[in-house]
């Protein structure tokens, strides 16, 4: 698939974080009311992120009636939100809180609406504060892929990071 991200080459090796999900797990909800894995939001993308056994994630997506654009096919932004939501849990295994910087997404085929999408994505490495992500979508065929994603995502210090804009409704 075409794309136009180029990670760095000298991107720093990482391994698991000892206390990280296991394989085969559900990564436990960012918040419940987050519009990517959120269980409180009626229309959210309720997406369960599921660790690998490396430094890699997977999850599923069925494609309902709300998340249409062009007749009878996904919205580009909705898929788009769905990368974002699953690359940005994968730092998780390598215990770094992140949030998205940089998120380009290629559209290779259309997705209907009744599908079910099924994500993977991987930890490609780090530079300092910044990690590098690869992630791709198929609909049940691993050689078909129908969308790709590169991400970078920027470690953050949670508390001082959200504290200005932090709201008592945001049940977390
Ligand atoms: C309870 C809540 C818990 C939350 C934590 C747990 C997460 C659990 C999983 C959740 C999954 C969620 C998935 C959805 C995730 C979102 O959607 S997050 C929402 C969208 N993103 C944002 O709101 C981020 C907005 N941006 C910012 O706040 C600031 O840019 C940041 C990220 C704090 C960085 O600012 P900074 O600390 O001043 O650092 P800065 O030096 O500017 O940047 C750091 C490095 O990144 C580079 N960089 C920055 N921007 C870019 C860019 N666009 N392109 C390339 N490089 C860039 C810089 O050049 C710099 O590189 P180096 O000089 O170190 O080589």
């Amino acid at each position: 698939m075409k794309h136009a991200f180029v990670p760095p080459a000298d991107l720093e090796p990482l391994v698991r974080h000892p206390k990280a999900t296991g394989p085969g797990q559900h990564i436990g909800l960012h918040h419940s009311t987050c519009f990517g894995c959120g269980d409180d939001t009626p229309l959210g993308l309720h997406l369960k992120v599921i660790a690998g056994d490396d430094l890699s994630v997977t999850a599923q997506m069925p494609v309902v009636d709300w998340m249409q654009g062009g007749p009878g096919v996904i919205h580009g932004g909705v898929l788009s939100a769905a990368f974002d939501e699953v690359t940005g849990t994968a730092p998780l295994l390598i215990g770094a809180p992140v949030v998205t910087v940089h998120l380009e997404v290629d559209f290779a085929k259309p997705i209907p609406l009744g599908s079910t999408l099924h994500f993977e994505a991987r930890i490609l490495g780090k530079q300092g504060r910044k990690i590098y992500l690869a992630a791709s979508a198929h609909l049940g065929d691993p050689e078909q892929i129908v969308a790709s994603a590169h991400a970078l995502f920027v470690t953050i210090d949670v508390q001082k990071h959200f504290a200005e804009h932090y709201d008592k409704r945001v049940i977390l």
